[in-house]
């Protein structure tokens, strides 16, 4: 897929990418790989490669909460442009680092108080990852270890396949409403084809984040398991997905999600320009600031 990151030069060369990860770098073996195989990444993602097995685990560490940043969803574009690039690949587990959250979605601060022209670099970054992801030749398998709410949900629902960890406390959902915002209508369209319209309109409307057990039910994940099998049966799906020849998966795939993204590729700046004017209102403005103290005052 020949997507262009369409990212401001200034921000790309203010990242590092495929910076050694300490750590890595000191020689951590990636596991279920051979001596001599390494983690690389860059500072917010780290990546396990098993070229043996074609697969690479992509683990998010942007703490505290894996929210979406523009550097964050930069160096998320370059890791999986690089593993796409690299034949080696076949297939990428998309898991969190930081304990408990898969990511928190976007970051609302950079949609909080913003200029204009900063509030739309970031909104094509957000349309950039998911396109990335959701058109991706690569089996994805989300192994989603903590809650997902708004644009984390929009990641997990990209992925080819997601297995959600069975905790009480984890949740997933398009919550957009609760914030006082609305979710576009390319993340309506995914919630659509996953879960159906009607499920889709009452969680939208709702703003429903689903404990793991409605989330099976729903189908806005495909398997609920114990926490400490979360990485074990993501490994065991891919294993079944890499067994069907590349060619034909892939067609498929395209086949059957390219309407779906061809409707925000055809529209890609009037959907900025939207964006943006919709972010800017004094009104939106007002509901994120409340949110935003919500969650500090939550804190106590
Ligand atoms: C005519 C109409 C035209 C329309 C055109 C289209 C318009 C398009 C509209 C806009 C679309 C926007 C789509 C938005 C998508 C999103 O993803 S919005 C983000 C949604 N996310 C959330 O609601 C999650 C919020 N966070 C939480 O609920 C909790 O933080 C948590 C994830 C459950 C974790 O809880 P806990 O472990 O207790 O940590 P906290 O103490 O709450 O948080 C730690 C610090 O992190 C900060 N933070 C949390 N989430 C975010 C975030 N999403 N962005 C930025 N920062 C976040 C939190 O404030 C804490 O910060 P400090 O107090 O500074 O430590």
């Amino acid at each position: 897929m020949a997507l262009t990151v369409g990212l401001r030069p200034l921000t790309r060369a203010l990242l590092r990418p495929w910076a050694r990860v300490p750590g890595a770098a000191l020689g951590r073996p990636a596991a279920g790989s051979g001596d001599g195989v390494r983690c690389f990444g860059s500072p917010r993602v780290l990546v396990e490669p098993d070229p043996a097995a074609g697969v690479a685990v992509m683990k998010m560490r942007n703490p505290p909460v894996n929210s979406l940043s523009l550097e964050f969803l930069t160096e998320l574009l370059i890791s999986l442009e690089k593993l796409e690039n690299d034949k080696t690949f076949r297939g990428i587990i998309i898991t969190s680092d930081c304990p408990g959250i898969f990511s928190a979605g976007l970051d609302l601060l950079e949609m909080y108080g913003r200029d204009p022209a900063h509030c739309a670099e970031y909104w094509k970054a957000v349309q950039e990852l998911w396109l990335r992801v959701y058109l991706s030749n690569l089996v994805v398998i989300g192994a989603i270890n903590g809650i997902s709410p708004a644009g984390g949900c929009l990641l997990s629902l990209s992925c080819d396949y997601r297995v959600l960890a069975n905790n009480p406390k984890y949740a997933i959902g398009l919550n957009e409403t609760l914030l006082g915002i609305i979710a576009p209508f390319w993340f309506k369209d995914v919630l659509v084809n996953t879960i159906g319209h009607r499920a889709a309109e009452r969680a939208l409307q709702l703003g429903f984040l689903f404990p793991p057990s409605d989330a099976l039910q729903v189908g806005i994940v495909d398997q609920v398991v114990p926490e400490d099998q979360v990485q074990s049966t993501a490994r065991s799906v891919m294993a079944q997905w890499l067994a069907i020849p590349d060619h034909a998966r892939q067609l498929t795939k395209n086949l059957v999600r390219k309407p779906t993204a061809d409707r925000l590729l055809q529209q890609r700046d009037a959907d900025i320009q939207n964006f943006v004017r919709f972010i800017s209102r004094d009104s939106i403005q007002k509901s994120l600031h409340v949110y935003l103290e919500k969650l500090k005052q939550k804190k106590g």
